[in-house]
């Protein structure tokens, strides 16, 4: 497949390796100084890029009638735009907070535990994020649907960072030097507490996660997710 990738940083450069080893072939490096970009040749595009470039690569791809496969977090304001015009072209359009398959199974057992944590009211739940001083947003994209899931699954109606109101999730952000990202849920009671934790050793696993998803998804039309790619329930 000839890959365009927007955004040519940390993500991006893992990306043009994964990408490579399976075969494919980068047609186009796209990054904040690029002016010209020839659509033509592009199977398909993988966005890594900033918060607010995102959206604008996106509707860009949307209009050329190429596939995206957007892994960028911190623009999700513009996501149901982004669905719309999707829809309104017949294109192809993935978003994911986290391409990695552990914290794809990560995020079922979120919405499983939550489940179960329902009807306990002795215990509060609490989240934690930890990544590389780099980062741009605050909580994490991960941390984010992560929140969404238990919302879905209990009573909770909301998240905040740092502190929250009674009924609202509190994420805490945390920024240390070379930490790719560290996920924790936390479900405290008086008497003990309950905690699942994802850590991700490096950047692979979102990178092949990423190759996987724009392989999936030449030849669909569609919003998609994670879900639809790894086929989880
Ligand atoms: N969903 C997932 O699984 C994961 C998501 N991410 C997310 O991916 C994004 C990128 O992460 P990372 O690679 O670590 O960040 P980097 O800062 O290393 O790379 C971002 C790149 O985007 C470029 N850029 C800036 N503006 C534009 C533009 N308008 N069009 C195209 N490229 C542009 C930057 O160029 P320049 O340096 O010239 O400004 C830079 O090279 C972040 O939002 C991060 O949260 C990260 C890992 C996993
Ligand atoms: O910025 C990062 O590095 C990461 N961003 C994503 C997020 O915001 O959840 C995914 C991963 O945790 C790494």
């Amino acid at each position: 497949m000839n890959i365009a990738l927007f955004g040519y940083g940390k993500m991006g450069k893992m990306i043009e390796q994964i990408a490579l080893n399976r075969n494919h072939t980068i047609v186009e490096k796209i990054d904040l100084d690029t002016t010209d970009i020839d659509y033509s040749k592009i199977d398909v595009a993988i966005d890594f890029s900033m918060p607010n470039a995102a959206f604008s690569n996106i509707k860009s791809c949307l209009e050329h009638n190429i596939p995206i496969i957007c892994g960028t977090t911190g623009w999700l304001k513009d996501y149901d735009k982004a669905v719309s015009l999707c829809k309104e072209k017949n294109g192809a359009f993935i978003y994911a907070s986290n391409y990695s398959l552990g914290v794809n199974l990560f995020f079922e057992l979120n919405s499983y535990l939550a489940k179960m944590m329902k009807q306990l009211k002795e215990y509060n739940v609490s989240m934690e994020e930890i990544h590389h001083t780099q980062k741009l947003d605050a909580p994490s994209g991960t941390a984010i649907t992560l929140a969404e899931g238990i919302i879905e699954e209990t009573d909770y109606s909301g998240w905040q960072l740092d502190t929250a109101n009674e009924n609202e999730i509190a994420i805490t952000a945390k920024r240390i030097a070379d930490v790719p990202g560290t996920h924790t849920v936390s479900y405290d009671s008086a008497v003990d507490s309950i905690e699942i934790k994802h850590t991700a050793h490096n950047r692979e696993g979102f990178a092949l996660g990423a190759v996987v998803a724009a392989e999936w998804i030449v030849g669909k039309k569609g919003v998609f997710s994670m879900k639809d790619v790894l086929n989880l329930s």
